[in-house]
């Protein structure tokens, strides 16, 4: 058997022509709401490398004796609050919006294109929407991973995972890869828009905070650039929208383990303001380009407790882009250059 694969009926002239294929990615989710599902994705999720730095044999220790053996059910049991009957959240969106840059894609003239989606972890997996393409005979691929910030633990690891597949591919397609768009002014204003339509119907509260997911505090300290990208998006919105910057204040969410995470904290500084007389929020999550666990519980549910429980007393989220018109638009630019 070879190293390298292929496919082996080439219709000679039929495959030499350009087609673009699209591979639109996001994080993933586990199958299903259950433990056992949940086992098998935090396993894959928490086993690479680019998400969890800490030496090699202690981590699997920890992660095989330990978390593997309680997280999976604690965490099943807040999918399960989103789930939904098309399933996961951030799965079915990102399909939506697969199936709607598709379309937008054909009306722009771009005939040669198609998208396919898949998933850093679970399924569908990359290496099978790699193949897809490869079966319909895309020669060129744009791998468009959907976080607007780079990092490593999402589009570096993304690109690890699309390496891993076509260091085994006889015919390497011409690849383009999208390694973010925190500055795109099509996703900026998409952002804004999504703002302004929330102070339109609900007025300016007394702090508007961008909660971005959060990441271990030495990723920074290693070059990692995710933080200043997230303070720029806000910047840009804030300017965009002619806000009063102390109005507005960006935080990281989603710690996870006992290191520093990138601060201020979400949860913590959502439980500090009712005693410092904040009592009337706003609160958006740029860094998700879709609702998915991370927005639907963690800001939907647990930091609204937080905040409540504390004295505050509005509490609103403004949700993420998903599949706004005017995010399609945003994603087609970001795309376009690449588009050949
Ligand atoms: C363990 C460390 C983690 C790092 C670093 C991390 C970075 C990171 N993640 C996102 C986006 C998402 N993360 C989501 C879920 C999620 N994230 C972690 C851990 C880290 N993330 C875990 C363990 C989980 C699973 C849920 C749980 O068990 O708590 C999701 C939601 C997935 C879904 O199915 O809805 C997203 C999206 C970014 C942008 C990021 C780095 C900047
Ligand atoms: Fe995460
Ligand atoms: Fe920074």
């Amino acid at each position: 058997m070879s190293r390298f694969s292929g496919i082996t009926d080439n219709p000679h002239e039929g495959r030499f022509h350009q087609k673009t294929g699209i591979l639109l990615t996001n994080l993933g989710s586990p199958d299903a709401a259950t433990a056992k599902a949940l086992r098998i994705y935090l396993r894959e999720f928490l086993s690479d490398r680019r998400i969890v730095e800490i030496p090699r044999l202690l981590w699997m220790m920890i992660l095989h004796g330990i978390i593997l053996r309680t997280r999976p059910k604690r965490s099943a049991k807040l999918y399960e609050s989103v789930w939904t009957k098309d399933g996961s959240p951030l799965t079915h969106m990102t399909r939506v919006q697969s199936d709607k840059l598709s379309a937008f894609l054909k009306e722009k003239g771009y005939e040669n294109t198609e998208v396919v989606m898949a998933m850093r972890y679970g399924n569908p997996s990359i290496e099978a929407g790699l193949e897809e393409l490869r079966e319909k005979g895309f020669t060129r691929i744009v791998v468009f991973p959907l976080y607007p910030q780079y990092s490593s633990p999402t589009i570096g690891s993304t690109f690890d995972a699309v390496a891993k597949v076509l260091c085994k591919w006889r015919w390497v397609p011409e690849l383009h890869f999208i390694n973010g768009y925190h500055k795109n002014e099509s996703y900026i204003n998409s952002l804004a828009n999504s703002v302004s339509e929330d102070l339109e119907a609900n007025g300016m509260p007394q702090k508007l905070v961008f909660s971005y997911h959060g990441m271990p505090k030495l990723f920074l300290k290693n070059g990692d650039p995710y933080h200043c990208l997230c303070l720029q998006t806000t910047r840009l919105v804030v300017e965009k929208l002619g806000l009063d910057k102390e109005r507005v204040v960006s935080t990281f969410q989603s710690r996870f383990g006992k290191a520093e995470w990138l601060k201020p904290y979400t949860d913590e500084t959502l439980k500090s303001y009712p005693g410092r007389g904040i009592k009337d929020i706003a609160i958006i999550s740029p860094a998700f380009s879709a609702d998915c666990l991370e927005t639907l519980e963690e800001i939907e549910v647990e930091n609204r407790e937080i905040f409540k429980h504390a004295g505050g007393e509005k509490y609103r989220y403004i949700p993420a882009l998903n599949d706004r018109d005017d995010h399609i638009e945003a994603l087609f630019d970001v795309l376009k250059p690449n588009l050949g």
